[in-house]
């Protein structure tokens, strides 16, 4: 009866009315809340009504196929608003300030806020969903992977897996005599990250770290399907035919994991390596014999944790920014025979070093640009722990607040009147300047909690693009369909077939 009590009238009427009550006398509106539905059969509704639409390849406002639930309630009731995901309240903002203040936030007032749990079972409870004294520890262990000279060692095995993913290509565009070829660069990208990820950060066999990722991207698939719809408890644990397909890719991703760590600790049971499996294990190594790190230790289950989410983080979006600007050197060629310009006068034919590609400042611009349009990371979300007043508005302790990215990246006060174009050329004088406030782009976050990896993404991006550069030429296939989607980070819906045309041709 407690329960019930707890769950049914608490949970499901008493707080969303009292919360309800509470924002709206402060001025903040929203749809009215559907008991345990909330807005969710809303934002199915209007997703489904706008993905349908395809764009023109130079119409970068995706918003409508993306966020139509954030525009139109924005619309009708002014920012911030309230909304509801399932029984639990969300506060939309748009205001950078704002923004600024709770993503920079020290204090810990401002959380994480707890992913559905059918997401967490694939991204996994690491470093990016945890608080507080957590944190600390995996941040302390973790940091030291991504140092700037780690990052240097990386480049040569950054190189040479994509040197190989390009000779693959040279090789298939000659076959019969072709000098060109149709590439799905969202598939091959995502293969070359994986590639990248696993050798780099994990030194795992490629096939294995392979399997993972194919039984990450099945599991997400799944979940993201299930996620709009109204959780009916204890329904995760009745053999249906698609939680059995979970359980199983579950303990598949599970036992992977285990296998790569047990590899690992018996190759090399004093020296772990220096990359981030090897730091996490050394830490882990520590508490069986006795914290002698003082604290740092993680256990095996909270490695796996980790591994799952740098799998996740580390080659989901470096494979999408690569994706993305792919398309947009498609659809502006003048920027393509730009960047071919910049890498034969900076690096010529050679194969780049780390120190060559950070000379490369119109790639980065382009890269810069390519976040701020098509950034892959797209709503965050905190919540306070606390009842806590940011600016004018006070939040109630445990309200979520969304982020939404690339609204805010159009907004024209901020970045100008063509806030909807892809114009590299605002990023000439360096990122804080692009927009009118320092903080403007939001791709990689800003505060303490901004992406770790920012300065891995960009150099394999840079390196990626600068051999690529080098070797071919390319348009956009004419079965590519322009259609942004939200697949929990921004994917194209159709992939991105690209016809690749050999620059030397095929002797
Ligand atoms: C283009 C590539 C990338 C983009 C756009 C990106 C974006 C982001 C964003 C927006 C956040 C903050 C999320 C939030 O505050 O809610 C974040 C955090 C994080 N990212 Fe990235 N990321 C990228 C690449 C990577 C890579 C390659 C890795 C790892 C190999 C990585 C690992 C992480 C981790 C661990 C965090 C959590 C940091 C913390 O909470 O302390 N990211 N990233």
């Amino acid at each position: 009866v407690a329960w019930l009590w707890d769950y049914i009238f608490l949970r499901l009427v008493w707080r969303p009315y009292t919360i309800g009550k509470e924002l709206r006398a402060q001025g903040i509106h929203g749809p009215p809340y559907k008991l345990a539905r909330g807005s969710n059969e809303d934002i199915k509704a209007m997703k489904e009504e706008t993905d349908g639409l395809a764009l023109d390849v130079h119409d970068h406002n995706y918003l409508q196929r993306i966020a139509p639930h954030y525009l139109r309630w924005r619309d009708q009731y002014g920012e911030p608003f309230l909304y509801w995901f399932g029984p639990k309240p969300r506060i939309c903002i748009f205001d950078y300030e704002l923004a600024r203040q709770i993503l920079s936030s020290k204090s810990g007032h401002f959380v994480k806020n707890d992913p559905p749990a059918t997401l967490l079972d694939v991204v996994g409870k690491g470093l990016a969903l945890l608080d507080g004294i957590d944190w600390v520890r995996h941040h302390r262990v973790i940091k030291p992977a991504f140092a700037m000279d780690k990052l240097k060692m990386m480049t040569t095995t950054m190189l040479a897996c994509a040197q190989s993913m390009i000779k693959e290509l040279e090789n298939q565009a000659c076959q019969n005599k072709n000098v060109e070829i149709e590439v799905d660069f969202n598939i091959q990208f995502r293969e070359l990250t994986a590639d990248v990820i696993s050798h780099a950060a994990f030194g795992s066999s490629y096939r294995l770290g392979k399997e993972i990722f194919q039984t990450q991207h099945d599991l997400m698939a799944i979940n993201l399907a299930s996620l709009l719809d109204v959780q009916i408890p204890g329904l995760k644990y009745l053999p249906t035919e698609q939680n059995r397909r979970k359980w199983m890719l579950e303990k598949k991703l599970r036992s992977s994991l285990l296998q790569i760590i047990q590899q690992r600790l018996a190759s090399t049971c004093s020296d772990n390596g220096n990359d981030l499996l090897g730091l996490m294990l050394e830490s882990c190594v520590a508490t069986e014999q006795g914290g002698k790190q003082g604290g740092l230790n993680m256990s095996i289950d909270e490695i796996i944790h980790e591994c799952k989410m740098f799998f996740f983080a580390g080659h989901d979006t470096t494979s999408l920014l690569l994706t993305w600007a792919v398309f947009l050197l498609s659809a502006y060629p003048e920027w393509q025979e730009r960047l071919r310009k910049e890498v034969f006068r900076e690096i010529g034919r050679e194969r780049p070093s780390a120190d060559a590609l950070s000379k490369l400042k119109e790639m980065t611009m382009v890269l810069l640009e390519t976040l701020r349009l098509y950034g892959p990371a797209l709503f965050m979300q905190r919540k306070p722990v606390t009842d806590i007043t940011v600016g004018s508005t006070k939040l109630p302790k445990g309200v979520a607040v969304v982020i939404p990215i690339p609204i805010m990246h159009r907004e024209k006060e901020v970045w100008g009147d063509d806030a909807g174009g892809f114009n590299p050329l605002r990023f000439e004088n360096g990122v804080t300047r692009a927009g009118k406030v320092p903080h403007a782009m939001l791709a990689f976050s800003m505060g303490p909690r901004s992406c770790i990896d920012q300065d891995l993404a960009m150099l394999e991006a840079k390196a990626t693009l600068a051999l690529m550069l080098q070797k071919f030429s390319f348009t956009l296939s004419p079965g590519y369909v322009h259609a942004p989607a939200d697949v929990f980070s921004l994917k194209p819906k159709f992939g991105l077939p690209v016809i690749l045309r050999r620059l030397d041709g095929c002797s």
